[in-house]
């Protein structure tokens, strides 16, 4: 069967990288999260000290964005895919809420931009990818074959990754994560390069009220459909 690419964006927490990773697991595609590569890039930011406070140096960032190389590789175990960033293992290290608060003004400027998005569209070249973030059905695969944009309301949000975080023996208070997910949805929406937005020929899909169960078999009939018209 002639392989598509899947474009899933939306909101901050709502449940993409969930339904994106099933899905894949599924169907046998590729998944990218592109969220991790904004992550990755901010964490070096923050390890390279390139921010003072919440400023960051934007002239700095530039002179090193070409010694910043972001890979996957896949975990033997989970048979998912975990960031590499220089060659260091980070996909733990880019989930703190630090990073969290730190990603949206840095995923704003340009040729963070567009460094990333170029390397996504080499990922994807061949199809068979499923990726998730918030401008991949505008600006990274505006031809994908099948697009969705995924959104709940905010307080559903902050507590799915409330209740993550608090899993994963993180130290987190509902409040501050109902904040950063606020925060980072209006700056994801109002920036001037690639703002999140739907794309005209994206499916919506408000899984507020939806299981993870009952997400992923919407989700795969929406595959089965965009293959059998493609
Ligand atoms: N439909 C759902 N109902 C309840 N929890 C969900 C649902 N979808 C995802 N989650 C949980 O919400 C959290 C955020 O999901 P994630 O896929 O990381 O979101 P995103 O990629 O949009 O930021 C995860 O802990 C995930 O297990
Ligand atoms: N394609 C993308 C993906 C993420 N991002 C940025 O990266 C941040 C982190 O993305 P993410 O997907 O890990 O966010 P979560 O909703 O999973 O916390 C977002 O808030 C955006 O600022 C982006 O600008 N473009």
């Amino acid at each position: 069967m002639k392989k598509i690419t899947i474009a899933i964006d939306g909101f901050s927490s709502c449940g993409k990288s969930t339904m994106a990773k099933d899905l894949a697991k599924e169907i046998g595609y590729i998944y990218i999260d592109s969220g991790a590569m904004y992550r990755a890039v901010t964490l070096y930011c923050i390890k390279n000290g390139l921010f003072s406070g919440d400023e960051i140096n934007i002239p700095e960032l530039e002179r090193h964005i070409k010694d910043i190389h972001i890979t996957f590789k896949l975990d033997e175990k989970t048979q998912l895919p975990r960031t590499y960033l220089n060659g260091e293992d980070v996909e733990d290290a880019i989930r703190t809420m630090e990073v969290s608060s730190k990603v949206s003004p840095v995923s704003a400027i340009d040729f963070v931009r567009s460094a990333l998005v170029s390397l996504q569209q080499e990922m994807g070249k061949e199809k068979g990818i499923v990726m998730d973030g918030r401008d991949i059905g505008t600006t990274v695969f505006p031809e994908a074959e099948l697009k969705i944009y995924v959104t709940a309301s905010p307080d559903i949000r902050a507590l799915r990754r409330y209740d993550e975080l608090q899993a994963k023996g993180q130290e987190v208070k509902f409040e501050e994560i109902l904040q950063n997910v606020k925060e980072r949805d209006y700056i994801d929406q109002n920036r001037k390069v690639s703002p999140l937005k739907r794309a005209k020929d994206a499916l919506l899909l408000d899984n507020s009220l939806l299981t993870i169960e009952e997400q992923k078999e919407w989700l795969l009939k929406q595959f089965e459909k965009a293959t059998q018209q493609n």
